[in-house]
């Protein structure tokens, strides 16, 4: 399996060497020079399997030999051996026909530990068999980062540097991040919002002495291992709920569109997905492209889901890509249109793709509220914020097949939000109780890239 750059002026990279990239060297996304496949007597042979199992089943065509089968499952096991839940993703089901998928048993309590307990895996293994070492770099509105954090931290072949939004994120948030003691783990407070922290990032990719001399390495979903990782839970809802021979839909909390990208990988691999939906907060621009066409820039608001504030959406690159039938002159021209003007039409060709495999909605703050208050009253279930959006907009497309919420974060994460819609203020689980025990430990940065890049030069144990 080869990888090929959404901008097509990278080279082509086998898998190792993409999940170390991040970013492509052209700016642009990896993405698998083709889709791989499962017919469905193997998507059917996964009912009644284990979640490792089924995760080795659908990620090992990706690794493309590179890593021993043997080596590879024995990381899947690893990874999913540290989740609070058996079932890893469980579902719970919240009306006739809707379910909410529990990605938030991880160690950090949202659905990215699913991906990052796996990739940080992955890229120790191929660092200790090349000798090498790497300076991690993420930009977080919250969640992705205590996520890497906690994947990432004591390591020996990496050193990591977050840069979140300062302010912005929840106290659990916060404390994830920068109640931790390892020494190569560095949280960046940055005065900015996140899609200030992900320009760094994305700046810091782009300038090639600097990241050579770094030898930077991504964590964000711009990392194909991301992606890949998310591509699992998919097919065990699916296969729990009649797949392949009935069809099911998926609602997506989305802000940017890796997870639900995942989604859309799993139904080019051959899982019959009926809707997938795409559920924005009023951060809503991935609404406002899907009706009008046109993917236009606004300023970032606040909201109780602060992981979904959110007004560059990295992954729907990969998705313009696929839309424009892999027409990475296309990709090009639309991203730099976005970076001088914040805006681009995406055509006719592209809007008629997306439109005939997305559907997308907006839930504002107050539906969230409400949301949150009725799903307690109903079903005794408490929601976090950003699921909320899910169930709210999901609601508005019923139909036949099963939906599935995805359950995004655990509502401890964001207890404020949580006790104003509902009055009860969430419990952190019993492996998270001393979260706030110990100090914080971080460094707030001005919003530039010089000075962010002096500090991981300072910092990192690369030797340049
Ligand atoms: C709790 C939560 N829900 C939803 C999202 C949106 O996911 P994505 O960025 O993959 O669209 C995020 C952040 O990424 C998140 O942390
Ligand atoms: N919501 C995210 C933003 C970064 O998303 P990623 O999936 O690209 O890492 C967060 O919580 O940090």
């Amino acid at each position: 399996m080869k990888y090929i750059s959404t901008r097509g002026d990278a080279p082509t990279l086998g898998f190792c060497d993409a999940v170390l990239a991040g970013l492509a060297r052209d700016g642009g996304l990896y993405v698998p020079e083709s889709w791989p496949r499962l017919d469905a007597a193997t998507i059917r042979a996964m009912a009644g399997q284990s979640y490792a199992d089924i995760a080795k089943t659908v990620l090992t065509p990706f690794v493309g030999g590179e890593i021993s089968d043997q080596d590879f499952h024995s990381m899947v096991d690893a990874a999913y051996g540290n989740f609070g839940h058996d079932a890893v993703a469980p579902l719970v089901q919240t009306g006739p026909n809707e379910f909410v998928l529990e990605l938030f048993h991880g160690p950090t309590m949202a659905f990215k530990d699913v991906a990052m307990q796996l990739l940080a895996r992955i890229i120790d293994h191929i660092l200790a068999q090349r000798g090498e070492k790497i300076s991690v770099v993420g930009a977080t509105s919250g969640d992705t980062g205590g996520a890497a954090i906690e994947a990432f931290r004591g390591r020996d072949h990496s050193d990591i540097f977050i840069l979140f939004p300062h302010g912005k994120v929840s106290d659990v948030q916060r404390w994830q991040m920068t109640g931790v003691a390892d020494a190569n783990v560095h949280a960046l407070a940055i005065e900015g919002n996140f899609d200030d922290c992900q320009a760094i990032v994305k700046a810091m990719f782009n300038h090639h002495s600097f990241r050579d001399n770094a030898n930077l390495s991504g964590v964000n979903s711009i990392n194909w291992g991301r992606i890949m990782a998310q591509i699992t839970y998919y097919f065990t809802a699916a296969v729990s709920l009649g797949g392949p021979m009935r069809p099911v839909s998926f609602c997506v909390p989305t802000g940017n569109f890796g997870d639900i990208f995942a989604g859309y990988v799993a139904k080019q691999m051959g899982l019959p997905i009926d809707k997938l939906v795409i559920a924005t907060n009023s951060n809503d621009i991935l609404a406002r492209t899907l009706e009008t066409g046109r993917y236009e820039t606004a300023g970032v608001h606040a909201t109780t889901s602060p992981s979904m504030d959110i007004q560059v959406s990295s992954n729907f690159e990969r998705l313009l890509f696929q839309a424009s039938g892999r027409d990475a002159d296309y990709v090009k021209t639309s991203m730099s249109s976005l970076s001088q003007s914040g805006a681009f039409n995406l055509g006719e060709m592209a809007t008629d793709a997306i439109r005939s495999d997305f559907l997308a909605g907006r839930s504002d703050e107050n539906a969230v509220d409400q949301m949150m208050k009725s799903m307690l009253d109903d079903n005794a279930y408490l929601l976090d914020p950003h699921t909320a959006v899910g169930v709210d907009v999901a609601r508005r497309f019923p139909g036949n097949s099963p939906m599935v919420v995805l359950g995004t974060a655990h509502p401890a994460k964001f207890p404020d939000a949580v006790e104003a819609a509902t009055g009860l203020w969430p419990a952190l689980p019993p492996r998270a109780k001393d979260l706030m025990a110990g100090t914080e430990r971080f460094t707030v940065l001005a919003n530039d890239l010089e000075t962010v890049e002096n500090y991981i030069s300072r910092h990192t144990r690369v030797s340049a």
